[in-house]
């Protein structure tokens, strides 16, 4: 491959309203359509969807004793939001198509697997693939919930990304809440001088949804670049400009960039 491949998450919080259960933000769509318009014929992009108002309010809904139906709803939920992203993204002439996560991440015996063979095919003739976090059973029939982050890690040993762009409602990672404290500072670097400090600071949100809020993607991307040597962004999904200069591999003005060696 040689255009850079670079994983960009449309996070649940930029992309629907996540307190509403199942609603869309189209301007957000809008937003993200527009910055693939600008580059998708510059970069390969794996394009993930997280679960925000859709998926999210399943796991909290049906994540009781019935793992078929935990499945199976959370599976729906997952599955809608990313068709109506996708529908979106066609009919504004974006060269995108939907993988049905589940179907290219299961349990083997014993361990992960992934079937890549769609995935690259897709990347490799300029196709935008756009997966997803998702429930996924494992052996034992207990049904594991999958962060898109998560399922970019999976990947990245397959497609090896130059840099990962996680695009939240928020310009990057904070040193708390920035809608619930009363001084957020934007942190602007997280590396192995501050990673543990800013861990320590993220853990106590209470607002963390079910598969972890910032924390957990801050440790799990901080584990992925130290693992990778990818860089990682995260910014806001609203500004344009900022989200087409990420996907270039230029750092804007306001983001977290998070690089652990
Ligand atoms: N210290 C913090 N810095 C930045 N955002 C924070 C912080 N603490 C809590 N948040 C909240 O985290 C949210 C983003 O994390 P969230 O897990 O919702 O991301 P997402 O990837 O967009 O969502 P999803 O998991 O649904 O895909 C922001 O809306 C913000 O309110
Ligand atoms: C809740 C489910 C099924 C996965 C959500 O993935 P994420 O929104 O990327 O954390």
């Amino acid at each position: 491959m040689t255009r850079d491949v670079v994983f960009l998450k449309a996070g649940g919080s930029f992309i629907t309203f996540k307190d509403k259960p199942v609603s869309v933000n189209y301007m957000a769509l809008e937003a993200l359509a527009e910055a693939l318009k600008a580059t998708h014929r510059e970069v390969s992009i794996v394009l993930g969807n997280g679960g925000g108002s859709f998926a999210h309010y399943a796991v909290l809904k049906y994540g009781s004793n019935d793992p078929t139906r935990l499945l199976v709803k959370c599976q729906q939920a997952t599955r809608l939001l990313n068709r109506l992203i996708v529908d979106y993204l066609v009919f504004n002439n974006i060269p995108a198509t939907s993988l049905q996560t589940s179907a290219i991440i299961g349990y083997g015996k014993d361990s992960l697997r992934a079937f890549t063979p769609p995935l690259l095919n897709l990347v490799g003739n300029g196709i935008i693939p756009v997966v997803y976090g998702e429930c996924i059973l494992n052996e034992k029939g207990l049904v594991e919930v999958f962060s898109t982050e998560k399922v970019f890690e999976i990947l990245s040993s397959i497609l090896k990304p130059s840099r990962i762009l996680l695009l939240t409602d928020v310009e990057g990672v904070y040193s708390c809440n920035p809608k619930k404290c009363s001084n957020p500072g934007l942190i602007k670097r997280i590396d192995n001088d501050n990673l543990g400090a800013v861990l320590e600071l993220l853990e106590s949100d209470a607002s963390r949804d079910v598969t972890g809020g910032m924390y957990s993607k801050v440790k799990t991307m901080s584990e992925l670049s130290r693992k990778t040597g990818a860089k990682v962004i995260v910014t806001s999904g609203f500004n344009i400009d900022h989200v087409v200069q990420a996907l270039r591999g230029i750092v804007p003005e306001k983001a977290t960039i998070i690089e652990i060696v």
